[in-house]
């Protein structure tokens, strides 16, 4: 499709949208007349009708007109055009852009209400527990209204309240949950246990924090790993029995340590296998080379010290000491050995699963925020969600001043806490953004030496912050508050705010994306309510020596020179920071690069549990694999063995067993891609490997482990029955 295909493409669902709403529209008297009973019989009705086959977008209007009504008489609010066209929108599985204080939190409710009547459930997502906990509470009366259940699936929650929050027809709830339920529900023993039922339909509010924000680091559920300390051990002490040269070679330049011959001959010996190196043998391979890197290539006080019981890592550039830090892969672990301190179990990841990939499974996904247009292409084509910008209830009034220039940050903060005094002193209202906790209590010092009252805020407790910034919009408040903080909650003006000029935003820094910046604006000017919002920037900010490179420090040198313009600074930072985006873009797509290797593989995986999970029987499954791994002879000693034994247990038992023999498989095959992924040269991987070569190796290695599965079922089956036996 070219680009003017999808623009005319876009084009013409928006005008479709926009049918729908004047049909909406068109029923309002109609559905204002109705009484209580009657609008709340359209419910069974429109269900029936959905039931019986009849497409959404048919149903849409008179569905919308419902829950617009009911929303007027329940909470006294009156959905506005606007909202109807969001929410038309939101049914059609794109993102609506719609500014603060737009009122999203309505708009959701119609086309939650309308894919509800679905009968499979219907989700609204939000960032944090305060939020959804408050808009289920608030919106809730409406679709109770209208004879609809609605949830809120917590944390706190214990499986059995999660699964009833998930099987009423509305469930709010937050990324993060949504997301480990689903893992959680896929490595659970029995059915009963799952809690999601499907995933149907969902609304993302403030769908750029959770799909472009968060979706640099994947969703990961880990547990102990094997105790392993023995196995430390016994190779450790193998190494150090070694003799230099004879058993074998160290080489400084690729810094590595090789078995020789003899060496090879002493380790099959030691450990009793016929061969070193085999399929069977790669675990015993990797322990031995870790006691030979750990023994003869890590040295004591260069590369780590010994402190408390504890291996700690030096930096050899700078020689301090990385508390907390580890080598990776088990390396630490053969350290640990050789010091002869406490072995530290290792964790593994048992679950793995990337935002992008998650919100994938959804039949159908949409997503409303105040700031999507800027990362339009990437929501396209990663989730294949076009971005609507939605007109405004009222015209902004608000206006965004160009950047003001410094030549460095202490200049800045001066300039900052000048203008925020004569602000506060006639009474306007100041809401200063930061990028970062530090400078918000940097400020705030600033501030309370110049003796101006202020409230500072971090994004650490999302309920006491929301109260907090709602009166961020009162006469003579001054607010000093991270990006974060506060989020989803609006600014009303206090009583005289408005008189005065409204809500000033001062932005203390140019954030790494310019979508952030926007949502800082756009606290601002709520309905049409004056206001105004400036940056300020100075050339010795974050952004400019992270980004900027040599050549844009060479201008930034220019401008402190006297070279260059306020004017070409400006566009100088747009530059940096469209940069600085740029490289974000590129981290999440390798994240995701990754994550898609394990994709095809997690759906194989979860479809063989599921399938497993759900057997009546799976006696005839596990002969077939019997009949196929050993032949007749061991099918018949299967069963003979097994014939005493009340068939349900059986049943349990295979079952069971089953499912451990896939954990246990795939269990190292998710850690070994967080290996990769974590690697401290994982740019260097994507850049030396093309990713398909890495796909590849998956694919190699889930094959073995697919044929190692029937293999363990097997084993372990024959050793459960061969147990039986003896106890019997
Ligand atoms: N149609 C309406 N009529 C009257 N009030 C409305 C209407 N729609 C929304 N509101 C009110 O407007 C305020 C803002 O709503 P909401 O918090 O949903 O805004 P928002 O778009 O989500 O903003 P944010 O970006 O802060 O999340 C709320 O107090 C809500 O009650």
């Amino acid at each position: 499709m070219s680009f003017g295909d999808l623009f005319s493409s876009e084009k013409r669902h928006y005008h479709e949208a926009e049918k729908q709403v004047k049909k909406i529209l068109d029923l309002e008297a109609e559905y204002a007349d109705k009484s209580d009973e009657q609008l709340q019989a359209k419910t069974p009705e429109l269900k029936a009708r959905i039931a019986s086959g009849e497409r959404l977008e048919k149903v849409l209007p008179e569905a919308f007109a419902t829950a617009r009504e009911a929303s007027r008489r329940v909470l006294g609010e009156f959905p506005y055009p606007v909202q109807l066209l969001g929410g038309v929108l939101l049914d059609g599985g794109d993102i609506a852009e719609m500014k603060t204080g737009e009122g999203k939190t309505l708009t959701a409710v119609m086309p939650i209400y309308l894919n509800a009547l679905e009968g499979k459930g219907a989700h609204v997502v939000t960032v944090n527990e305060y939020l959804a906990s408050r808009d289920a509470s608030w919106m809730g009366e409406v679709y109770r209204f209208l004879g609809l259940s609605v949830g809120c699936n917590l944390h706190e929650l214990s499986p059995a309240q999660k699964r009833e929050q998930y099987l009423c027809d509305i469930t709010y709830t937050t990324n993060s949950e949504l997301g480990f339920d689903y893992l959680r529900d896929n490595m659970v023993y029995d059915p009963k246990d799952r809690v999601l039922r499907g995933l149907h339909y969902a609304v993302l509010d403030e769908v750029d924090s959770i799909l472009i924000d968060e979706a640099r680091t994947p969703l990961i559920i880990s547990g102990p790993g094997p105790v392993l300390d023995q196995n430390y051990i016994n190779a450790d002490r193998f190494a150090k029995s070694l003799k230099r040269d004879a058993d074998y070679t160290v080489s400084r330049e690729d810094n590595s340590v090789t078995l020789t011959e003899a060496g090879i001959r002493k380790a099959e010996k030691a450990f009793g296998v016929a061969h070193l190196y085999t399929d069977q043998t790669a675990e015993l391979v990797h322990y031995i080379q870790n006691a030979l890197r750990a023994n003869y290539l890590m040295s004591r006080d260069v590369e780590y010290v010994v402190g408390d019981n504890e291996i700690i890592l030096v930096d050899t550039f700078t020689g301090r000491k990385m508390e907390g830090r580890e080598f990776s892969d088990g390396l630490h672990q053969a350290i640990q050995a050789k010091e002869n301190v406490n072995i530290k179990q290792e964790t593994v990841t048992l679950a793995s699963i990337t935002y992008q990939n998650f919100f994938r499974l959804y039949d159908k996904l949409s997503g409303m925020t105040g700031t999507a247009k800027t990362e339009e292409a990437e929501f396209l084509d990663t989730y294949n969600m076009r971005v609507y910008a939605i007109p405004t209830n009222k015209p902004v009034r608000r206006i965004d001043e160009p950047d003001q220039i410094f030549r460095t940050r202490h200049e800045k903060y001066e300039a900052v806490v000048k203008d925020i005094k004569a602000l506060h002193e006639k009474g306007q209202p100041v809401l200063v953004g930061t990028v970062s906790v530090g400078i918000n209590e940097q400020l705030s010092a600033m501030l309370k030496k110049e003796g101006i009252p202020h409230q500072v805020l971090n994004a650490k407790n999302d309920a006491d912050e929301a109260g907090i910034i709602a009166k961020a919009g009162q006469k003579y408040a001054v607010t000093v508050a991270t990006n974060m903080a506060g989020r989803g909650t609006d600014i009303r003006l206090g009583e005289g705010a408005a008189e005065l000029g409204g809500l000033a935003v001062l932005g203390t820094e140019r954030h790494e994306a310019a979508r952030i910046d926007n949502q800082l604006r756009g606290r601002s000017g709520r309905q049409g309510d004056p206001g105004f919002s400036r940056f300020y920037v100075a050339m010795d900010d974050d952004l400019f020596e992270k980004y900027a490179g040599e050549e844009g420090q060479a201008v930034i040198a220019h401008y402190l020179a006297g070279k260059e313009s306020d004017a070409q600074m400006r566009a100088f930072a747009d530059r940096i920071q469209k940069r600085a985006e740029g490289l974000h873009f590129d981290a999440r797509r390798r994240t995701l690069e990754f994550d898609n290797v394990l994709s095809e593989q997690r759906e194989v995986v979860y479809e063989q549990r599921s399938r497993i999970l759900d057997m009546d029987d799976p006696s005839e499954h596990v002969m077939e694999l019997i009949r196929l791994k050993r032949g007749e002879e061991s099918e018949q000693k299967f069963r003979s063995l097994t014939e005493d034994t009340d068939p349900e247990i059986l049943k349990h038992v295979e079952k069971v067993v089953m499912l451990q023999s896939i954990d246990r498989c795939w269990i190292p095959h998710v850690d070994f891609m967080e290996h990769l992924k974590q690697g401290v040269s994982l740019r260097s991987y994507a850049q030396v490997k093309p990713i398909d070569a890495y796909k590849e190796e998956g694919y190699k290695r889930f094959n073995i482990m697919m044929n190692e599965t029937t293999e363990l079922i097997v084993s372990a089956l024959m050793q459960w029955a061969e147990s039986q036996n003896q106890t019997e």
